[in-house]
């Protein structure tokens, strides 16, 4: 008789949804959510057309670039600055608007604007954090989405240690949902590896209440 696995009957190219059971927290992922067709188009398209902007901050007196690059796209163009460097804020272009539809059909808000991140290689990460200051984390939604190389997502809960950490690989044409108040409660990371790594760009759509 012939023996199914479990590879075998999730190597298609449907949407599978996983909601995390997180205290505090929503998270839920849903892998392919975007076909690898699409995927893997959008991932050339965004890589190459996208101005890619390298931001530093001052540590003990001293310029360091960012460990990675980003580009900042919303409903307004008007220029802002969380570190030490001024970044565009540029419109809405087709490839964005395309995937803003699509995750706005999951959640019913309107994005106002998105973070692209580009990840060169391993060495590149970002280090634990909160999306937002204080006073506007208790109510957010965050469409993340990724295309190219495969990281760990990590989050731990801001002040309870007996809570696990959790490690959530994001893959190409994945999106994870971050809702509530999840960046009121919990950080999160993409560490750096030392493995030899493809390219990855990530995009956070945002969005607070
Ligand atoms: O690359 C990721 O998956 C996360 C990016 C992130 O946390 C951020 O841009 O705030
Ligand atoms: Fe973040």
């Amino acid at each position: 008789m012939e023996s199914f696995n479990q590879i075998d009957l999730f190597s298609t190219d449907e949407v599978r949804k996983t909601e995390f059971d997180v205290p505090g927290a929503d998270v839920i992922l849903f892998e392919n959510f975007f076909s690898i067709e699409e995927s893997n188009k959008l991932y050339k398209s965004l890589l190459e057309n996208t101005p890619w902007q390298q931001e530093q901050i001052t540590i003990h007196g001293k310029l360091v670039d960012y460990p990675r690059l980003i580009a900042w796209y919303g409903d307004i163009s008007k220029d802002i600055q969380y570190t030490n460097t001024k970044s565009k804020m540029h419109l809405w272009n087709d490839d964005l608007l395309f995937i803003k539809k699509r995750i706005e059909k999951e959640v019913d808000i309107k994005f106002t604007r998105c973070l692209l991140n580009y990840y060169r290689d391993g060495k590149d990460s970002v280090d634990w954090h909160q999306d937002y200051d204080a006073a506007q984390r208790k109510n957010t939604v965050i469409g993340s989405v990724t295309f190219g190389e495969t990281r760990p997502f990590q989050l731990k809960h801001v002040t309870r240690k007996d809570l696990k950490r959790l490690d959530i690989p994001l893959k190409h044409g994945s999106l994870l949902l971050m809702q509530g108040a999840t960046q009121d409660n919990w950080k999160h990371k993409i560490p750096k590896t030392t493995k030899k790594i493809r390219p990855r760009i990530n995009l956070t759509f945002r969005w607070v209440g």
